[in-house]
């Protein structure tokens, strides 16, 4: 498999050089001065304290939450007690009553759905948690393209969607075979494209690379009218700013439980289906019916009876563990303002721009993150010629981004433990890097 980290293949080769420039980055950023107004913003910030409830490494400004959230602190004690008790001593009685009042594995998902569903604008029971985002996506885009009406047979798309999105698409179509179609197109011309064979419209909100944000509002709005049902990816949305899936309108969702959810490394996804799509009549297929699915998963009925509400795409046995680990990392977002979040984001990706320019004016460095608020996601992206180098040599000096292909420098920002002064620290570790380099 390729080596996503390109510090371990850079390390093998350039050791004593590397290990000198790594410590030249990392003494930049630790002893980066603060200038006094980003002093006074950490001050005046409301969530400043959500900061104690994670555990980060000292020594690191980690900007990477947008791949692989940091660790809630409550997180280790409560797979402890997962393992030791509700496994260990409970055993099988945890699926059921025996586990007492709440705590029972059967309903796991739905209690995890249930804290999700405020940070995504849904309902309860219009949230289930489980599988893969990209298995989630072909569960929900199936039951598009059954509920769409004769004659559509296109999921639109965005041209440079995240590949799985895309793959995940194709590869349904090419199950159903016959006039099926993906088609790709510039997000920012969709008017033109959401025609009479359009069954669905497969968007991510904020794209991986640039950070742009999608007007989710207007091209629900826009797709409705024009009888195009909507699904959107939230994996760069869910838990970095307030998502109103339910004021927008929109059919379907799907969002990564590992990213600004904060669950750990392969936590489940989420899936959205509206209530319009849960009713009685026209309710949406279910393309993958398990058991757990089912009305009565202990009827063991031979036939399949969904069960009420989104509950009815959880297909088999919920994943206890990495759920529980998602259930507690979620307890970080308890009694917190939603709009405040996305204040203190902007806030944050609005300093790092700042403070980049004049290096953006030495290096050749280029913004491709629209500055335009309502724009933008949670992180910050440049184009550098050598971003993939210049990226392990900030990752080896503690400034942990990301390179994306072919040439993007991406910086994630999560305002529920990054202060002002990361920010800072941050710009003082890639100018590091940035003169050690030139
Ligand atoms: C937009 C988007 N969708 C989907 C995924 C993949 O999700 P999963 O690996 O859970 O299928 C990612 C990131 O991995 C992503 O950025
Ligand atoms: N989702 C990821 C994963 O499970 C392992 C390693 C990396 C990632 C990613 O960050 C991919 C991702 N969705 C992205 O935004 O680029």
């Amino acid at each position: 498999m390729t080596n996503i980290d390109a510090t371990n293949t850079d390390a093998q080769t350039a050791q004593p050089q590397a290990s000198s420039l790594h410590a030249r980055i990392n003494a930049a950023l630790t002893g980066a001065a603060i200038p006094a107004d980003l002093l006074d913003l950490d001050a005046r910030d409301p969530l400043a304290r959500k900061r104690e409830e994670f555990t980060l490494p000292g020594g690191v400004v980690y900007l990477d939450g947008n791949s692989l959230g940091a660790l809630p602190c409550a997180v280790p004690e409560r797979l402890q007690q997962v393992a030791a008790q509700e496994w260990g001593d409970a055993l099988i009685r945890s699926w059921g009553a025996g586990a007492g009042e709440g705590r029972d594995w059967m309903n796991l998902p739905d209690r995890v759905a249930a804290k999700i569903a405020p940070l995504i604008g849904a309902l309860p029971h219009e949230v289930a948690v489980t599988d893969t985002t990209g298995v989630n996506t072909f569960k929900v885009l199936a039951a598009a393209l059954k509920l769409a009406t004769a004659g559509r047979r296109v999921i639109l798309t965005d041209a440079e969607n995240f590949p799985t999105d895309l793959y995940i698409a194709q590869g349904l179509l090419d199950l159903l075979g016959g006039e099926y179609e993906l088609r790709r197109v510039n997000p920012d011309a969709l008017s033109e494209h959401l025609t009479a064979d359009v069954a669905a419209l497969l968007l991510t909100e904020v794209d991986y690379r640039t950070g742009r944000r999608l007007d989710m509002a207007a091209i629900t709005a826009q797709a409705r009218a024009a009888g195009v049902l909507t699904v959107w990816d939230l994996a760069h949305s869910a838990g970095a700013f307030p998502v109103d899936l339910r004021g927008a309108g929109a059919d379907f969702a799907v969002g990564c439980g590992y990213k600004f959810l904060n669950g750990g490394p392969g936590a489940p996804s989420f899936l959205f289906a509206s209530e319009r799509h849960l009713g009685a009549v026209n309710a949406a297929p279910v393309a993958i019916s398990g058991w757990m699915g089912h009305a009565d998963p202990f009827e063991m009925d031979r036939a399949f009876t969904p069960a009420p509400g989104a509950r009815r795409f959880v297909p088999g046995t919920p994943m206890v563990l990495s759920l529980s680990a998602l259930d507690s990392a979620l307890d970080v977002f308890a009694g917190v303002d939603l709009h405040a979040l996305r204040a203190k984001s902007l806030s944050l990706t609005d300093t790092f721009i700042r403070l980049m320019e004049p290096l953006c004016a030495r290096f050749p460095l280029t913004l491709v993150t629209p500055q335009e608020h309502a724009r933008r996601g949670s992180q910050v992206s440049y184009r550098h010629p050598q971003a993939r180098e210049v990226m392990a040599d900030l990752i080896g000096g503690g400034v942990i981004g990301d390179y994306r292909t072919p040439d993007i420098l991406r910086f994630g920002f999560t305002p529920l433990y990054h202060s002002h002064a990361d920010v800072a620290r941050a710009v003082a570790g890639v100018q590091a890097a940035l003169e050690a380099r030139a």
